[in-house]
């Protein structure tokens, strides 16, 4: 392939990083390529993003795509809708980033260190309610807004603290802001947080050959093929948060062929904000099936509690 692979990209300064990264790839592997901005409503818009709905940051760079307006779309995963689109193909989910999510405190704090009544912002529900269920008197504020608006507020000491992804800190070289990486025991990612989808169209078969040999990283591709296979189960019965983590070992077994296996843990809040936990362990190529075993679990789990004792 000798044309110069068109890279569509939002603007903000972590999808211009997450972008970089493929074009670099590229590059690397020998392919001239371009980035293209593409601006999208979620840009656009300051309402909490639980209003506005998912899609809106990679809604028009996927029509961008389909209008062969440009070749390749580098998105968030998390933020990609669960149902696939079909004129796109998943060429590529590159080697992920640290999926879990960070702290940043006043004066240094972990998140145990936290005094009653602190005031910790997010505009997720997910955080909101495993921030509520540690039980240690934590107030959530909703915010919105980049990396540095959020912080803001920090440093400003309109709040306590903030909690945001740790990738997201990673790619726009914020890390050291960081007081505490939350454990996932205490603190499940989203669904594919961390990761990036790499598309192409789904008849332009040569990029999406190259697309996959140069940056595919199988294991992310199966833990966060889980992840979506739970959420897309929960979504189609419950519209509560959600949160997974999948992780892939590679044994050896008796006779030396390389196992890989796949474990996952999710949860899912109740109406009233009780936590559901789940996990499971198996191979990987039944990455999806086991997604949907633990959100099979977590809907049982949700069944049993909403019919009480007794029943
Ligand atoms: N919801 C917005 C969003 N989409 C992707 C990231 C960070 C990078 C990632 O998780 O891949 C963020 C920011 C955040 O949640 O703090």
């Amino acid at each position: 392939m000798n044309k110069t692979l068109r890279i569509g990209t939002r603007g903000s300064a972590l999808a211009m990083s997450q972008s970089s990264t493929v074009a670099d790839a590229l590059e690397r592997a020998g392919y001239a390529t371009e980035l293209v901005r593409v601006a999208t409503s979620g840009d656009r818009s300051m309402a909490p993003i639980t209003e506005i709905g998912v899609g809106v940051f990679t809604s028009a760079l996927r029509e961008a795509l389909a209008n062969g307006e440009v070749d390749v779309a580098v998105h968030s995963y998390k933020d990609l809708p669960t149902a696939p689109d079909p004129r796109l193909s998943l060429a590529a989910v590159p080697s992920r980033e640290d999926p879990r999510d960070a702290l940043v405190a006043r004066d240094g704090l972990t998140l145990g260190e936290l005094p009653p009544g602190s005031a910790v912002g997010t505009g997720s529900p997910r955080r909101a309610s495993q921030l509520e269920a540690l039980g240690s008197g934590l107030v959530v504020r909703g915010i919105r807004g980049n990396v540095d608006t959020r912080m803001r507020k920090v440093t400003d000491g309109e709040l306590d603290a903030v909690v945001l992804a740790r990738a997201g800190l990673a790619r726009v070289g914020r890390l050291e802001v960081i007081t505490e990486s939350l454990d996932p025991l205490q603190m499940l990612p989203a669904p594919a947080q961390g990761a990036l989808a790499v598309e192409c169209r789904v008849d332009d078969v040569d990029t999406e050959h190259l697309l996959q040999s140069v940056m595919d990283d199988p294991a992310s591709r199966d833990a966060v093929a889980a992840e979506r296979a739970m959420l897309a189960a929960l979504e189609a019965g419950c519209s509560a948060p959600v949160g997974a983590l999948a992780g892939v070992t590679e044994d050896p077994d008796e006779d030396g062929r390389v196992a890989r296996r796949l474990s996952m843990r999710g949860v899912v809040a109740t109406e009233d904000n009780a936590l559901l936990h789940a996990s499971v362990t198996g191979e990987t190529t039944a990455a999806e099936q086991l997604g949907r075993d633990v959100a099979a679990q977590l809907l049982d789990a949700r069944a049993a509690l909403l019919s009480g004792p007794g029943q």
